[in-house]
């Protein structure tokens, strides 16, 4: 297991970690995210007894890295699959931290054939792409045969078959009883990949809770209803039924309506009474893509501007639903340029969640009635 408590990190006026607390479990994928300048690679940095902690501390299995005996026997990391000397071939660098531990020759074997490098075990790994040298950063991680397990972005560089690779290699470690602990930026494979998740905005802790509970706390449920395509005046109809029954209602590009503030069975009932024939009315959860945006958008230190050069354009004209054309009713809520945007914080269904400020205290946690769930 990995604890942190109170880990803060400065560089001069710059806080890069900030009164960190988390614990890592043994047993489970821990994602660790955030966005970019976050703190994620000093709190690893931190961990490896790399960089100092300013105050607070952090432990593996109850003692600091510098203080495990034969630490590359318990911990293994993958933190920059760049960090290998390009005129050594690819077994010698891993033969050479072998011998730095103690770790028989054989086991060089092992996690070359683990990786999937045997074949180019004897290339000099200057002339290696991006994606093998993940590959043998991964295999010394593994050298060790560790209990604890970090990695820095694994999957940077990797193809689809890599990605697959890397997300069954850390599912089967933590399926062993290890602890996994990893950094990532492409949400849509940390939601397969990861149990659990660390989030941290400008060094400060955001969310420490599961994957399917981050999802949940941090995006509005909607439903997606669909008339049948042939009844544009159905369709028409119960927008505006939808509307004046309260709830918030979008065009999706497919045609479909996507509604908040109503439940299913209301949904279901007003186009009954409407008359309008349905081929689809369904649930929906946001991904983990769109519940990490919302939880970081103000946490984010780089944001780019709008390139100036996009006034030499004609905007789009917007698709307005008809309903809202004829003015009937307003439609509340985003707007239509934010079809696949999740609500705003305090739009219907929309709390997104904060940190308790104390344990087991937490914010935000609410059930709305209003989710269409
Ligand atoms: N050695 C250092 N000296 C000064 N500032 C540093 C140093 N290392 C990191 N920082 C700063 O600390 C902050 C956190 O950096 P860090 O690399 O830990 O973030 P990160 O979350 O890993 O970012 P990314 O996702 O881009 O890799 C950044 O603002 C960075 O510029």
């Amino acid at each position: 297991m990995i604890e942190a408590v109170g880990l803060t990190k400065r560089f001069g006026a710059k806080t890069a970690v900030d009164q960190l607390s988390f614990q890592v479990r043994p047993g489970h994928v821990t994602g660790f995210l955030g966005p970019n300048g976050s703190g994620k690679s000093t709190t690893m940095r931190m961990i490896l007894g790399l960089d100092r902690p300013t105050s607070g501390h952090v432990t593996i299995n109850g003692r600091p890295f510098r203080e495990l005996p034969n630490a590359q026997r318990h911990v293994g990391a993958l933190l920059d699959a760049k960090a290998v000397h390009g005129g050594r071939r690819a077994r010698t660098h891993l033969l050479a931290l072998a011998q730095l531990s103690g770790i028989p020759e054989k086991r060089v074997d092992e996690v070359l054939g683990v990786v999937g490098l045997q074949d180019v075990a004897r290339q000099r790994t200057k002339a290696f792409s991006l994606g093998m040298g993940q590959r043998l950063g991964i295999a010394a991680a593994l050298l060790g045969d560790p209990q604890v397990l970090l990695f820095d972005e694994p999957v940077n560089g990797l193809d689809p078959e890599g990605i697959l690779w890397v997300r069954n290699l850390m599912r089967q470690l933590a399926a062993e009883g290890r602890t996994v602990f990893v950094s990532s930026h492409l949400m849509s494979e940390m939601a397969l990949t990861a149990d659990h998740l660390i989030v941290i905005g400008r060094g400060r802790l955001l969310a420490d809770m599961g994957v399917q509970e981050f999802i949940a706390h941090n995006s509005a449920g909607f439903a997606r209803v669909r008339v049948a395509d042939s009844d544009r005046l159905g369709a028409q109809a119960l927008g505006e039924a939808l509307v004046k029954a309260g709830g918030q209602v979008l065009k999706e590009p497919d045609g479909a309506l996507r509604v908040t503030g109503l439940t299913l069975p209301h949904v279901s009932d007003l186009a009954h009474e409407a008359g309008v024939r349905l081929w689809e009315l369904s649930p929906h959860r946001a991904s983990l893509e769109e519940a990490y945006m919302r939880l970081t958008q103000s946490a984010v230190e780089y944001t780019s501007t709008e390139d100036p050069r996009a006034e030499l354009f004609e905007p789009e004209p917007l698709t307005v639903p008809a309903w809202e054309d004829e003015g009937a009713h307003q439609v509340s809520g985003p707007t239509a340029a934010a079809f696949y945007a999740p609500p705003p914080p305090g739009a219907a269904g929309a709390q997104p969640f904060l940190m308790p400020s104390r344990p087991g205290d937490l914010a935000g946690t609410a059930t709305d009635p209003e989710d269409p769930r």
